[in-house]
């Protein structure tokens, strides 16, 4: 357990060490919105190919898994992983290796409406409890002009699908179903959800 100063009334707040494996920046960003500041910063490296014909969910689901097998945690302490997947139809898009992956995403994107899943999973010592959320996404139609503007700001890169809606490329999302900050790397109401559950106070629990 950590200190963590005292709460409205004077009384000292406990909370367990809390683990964050995940690489992304964005998880970082994310979970600092709801005052969530990991202990510590362990990705956890495992391999994200997708298995042939996998579905976007199941293989969501399957790597964020993968990731809570494979973060490192001590007993006592929390550790929080997550995934995000674009998919279009039966077509999953990861991470594009170059620019030219990255353009092929961009033109299949274009002027289409895609899903974005993200799978986000919380271990403790009372197990591991996860969950998926879908969102869908529609990208206008892009000119040339714009596509290859967005590919020399390198902001694709590491990001699935190839864009981020957080970045530039939210000049080309006039419309999202579902939960923004899921389709930025972090469903936020699932995960405060999640943190509770697993004994860890975030902010915004005050009912
Ligand atoms: C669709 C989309 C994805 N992304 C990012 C979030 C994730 O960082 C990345 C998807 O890759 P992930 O494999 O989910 O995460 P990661 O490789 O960055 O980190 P780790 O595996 O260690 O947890 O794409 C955005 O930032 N904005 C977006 O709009």
């Amino acid at each position: 357990m950590t200190f963590d100063g005292d709460d409205d009334d004077g009384r000292a707040v406990l909370r367990p060490r809390l683990i964050l494996g995940s690489a992304s920046p964005r998880r970082r960003e994310l979970l600092a919105q709801i005052g969530v500041v990991p202990d510590g910063v362990f990705p956890a490296d495992i391999d994200e190919t997708p298995f042939k014909a996998e579905l976007a969910r199941p293989y969501c689901a399957r790597v964020t898994l993968a990731k809570a097998a494979a973060v490192q945690r001590a007993a006592g302490e929390v550790a929080l992983v997550a995934d995000t997947t674009v998919a279009m139809g039966r077509r999953i898009l990861g991470k594009p290796e170059d620019e030219k992956e990255a353009a092929a995403f961009l033109l299949a994107l274009s002027g289409r409406r895609h899903r974005v899943v993200t799978c986000v999973a919380v271990v403790s010592d009372k197990g591991v409890r996860h969950r998926v959320v879908e969102s869908q996404v529609r990208m206008k139609r892009l000119s040339d002009a714009e596509v290859n503007g967005y590919l020399a700001s390198g902001d694709w890169r590491g990001k699935a699908g190839g864009y981020a809606i957080q970045g530039p490329a939210g000049t080309f999302i006039p419309w999202i179903s579902g939960s923004y900050s899921s389709i930025m790397g972090l469903p936020l109401a699932e995960t405060a959800v999640l943190l509770r559950d697993a004994g860890y106070p975030v902010e915004g629990g005050w009912s």
